[in-house]
């Protein structure tokens, strides 16, 4: 049903103007060209229909980023384009003279607010909000701007500044597995889904340069640890631990091969996430020695109150 949008009626304008069904028309008549619209503020008349349309023409042409003002609308491609994500182009979108008149893209996002934090008079806080409902993309949109910040942020000229420069970097890209295996976990809309919100602040120097990072959470969904929906896990770590830990530490952390939980449902599907070896190097990285890995799987393991119990009957210890 068409609805009045943007001073439009859905009947004959009565000042002899076109109705806003013969604007769709018009509008929709030329589809073939539909993907070209890279700025959904060219789209007119604005409705559902047509901004769909654009979006759907465009994501058919693997065009998944579209502006929408000063907004990027970032399609989820559900299918790995590697080109898209490439070191050469974060230095093509830093590079560029103006980064908006390229493609929409997450990067010239990134590199406008990089720009932006350089003000004339002095250094301005600049802020970036991704949003979208569960398996939207929000993880992966963050992930791609930390990547692209410690690309484009770290070009510090002597060889000891560079070296710390790089050793902030990889610790910024660390966090993310160790931030994914205890705060996510799988569920019926997306197997990586983030159980938690973030505020992310990177830190640069006077000349631009990376020179930190904090990450604050908030409304961790805690009750995921005793309550899993059917069909969902509980948090991948886990389920890494389980699969992952080696046979010294299955025997100190009383995980007998094999045994399954109750508040661990689930454990047969296999995931990419539950790697255990990838979130120890991460944490291995970010300063957390052995030892102190060691104590934190062990509260893991106590934390979880006895009455849960093992599938078999036992108790947890
Ligand atoms: N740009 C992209 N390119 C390729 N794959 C993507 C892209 N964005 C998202 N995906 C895929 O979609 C999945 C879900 O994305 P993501 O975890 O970022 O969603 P989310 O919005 O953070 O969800 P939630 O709110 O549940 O945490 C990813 O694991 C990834 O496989």
């Amino acid at each position: 049903m068409l609805q009045q949008v943007n001073g439009h009626s859905s009947g004959s304008d009565a000042q002899g103007g076109k109705s806003l069904r013969e604007d769709l028309q018009e509008f929709l008549g030329g589809e073939a060209l539909l993907h070209e619209l890279d700025d959904l503020t060219k789209v007119n008349p604005v409705t559902l229909e047509t901004v769909l349309r654009c979006l759907q023409a465009r994501y058919a042409a693997d065009m998944f980023y579209t502006s929408a003002g000063c907004t990027l609308v970032a399609l989820n491609p559900f299918k790995p384009v590697p080109q898209l994500y490439s070191p050469a182009l974060m230095r093509e979108y830093h590079a560029a003279p103006q980064p908006q008149k390229l493609r929409p893209h997450i990067f010239a996002v990134g590199e406008q607010t990089y720009r932006n934090v350089q003000s004339l008079i002095e250094p301005v806080n600049q802020s970036i909000i991704v949003s979208g409902e569960s398996g939207a993309g929000k993880t992966w949109t963050s992930r791609c701007l930390m990547k692209f910040y410690a690309v484009v942020a770290a070009s510090p000229t002597s060889l000891e500044s560079h070296k710390i420069a790089e050793r902030i970097e990889q610790r910024i890209l660390n966090s993310n597995p160790v931030m994914e295996a205890f705060g996510n976990a799988c569920t019926l809309r997306n197997n990586n889904s983030s159980r938690f919100g973030k505020f992310i602040q990177l830190q640069l120097n006077s000349a631009q340069q990376m020179t930190g990072a904090a990450v604050q959470t908030y409304l961790l969904e805690k009750t995921r640890v005793t309550c899993q929906a059917s069909s969902e896990r509980n948090f991948h770590i886990f389920y890494q631990i389980c699969k992952g830990a080696s046979v010294d530490e299955r025997l100190q952390w009383h995980l007998p091969e094999g045994a399954s939980f109750s508040w661990l449902p689930n454990p047969e599907r296999t995931l990419e996430e539950d790697c255990f070896q990838v979130t120890r190097e991460a944490m291995l990285h970010l300063g957390i020695d052995i030892p102190t890995q060691n104590n934190i799987f062990q509260v893991r393991r106590k934390g979880i109150p006895l009455t849960f119990g093992r599938c078999d009957g036992q108790p947890l210890s």
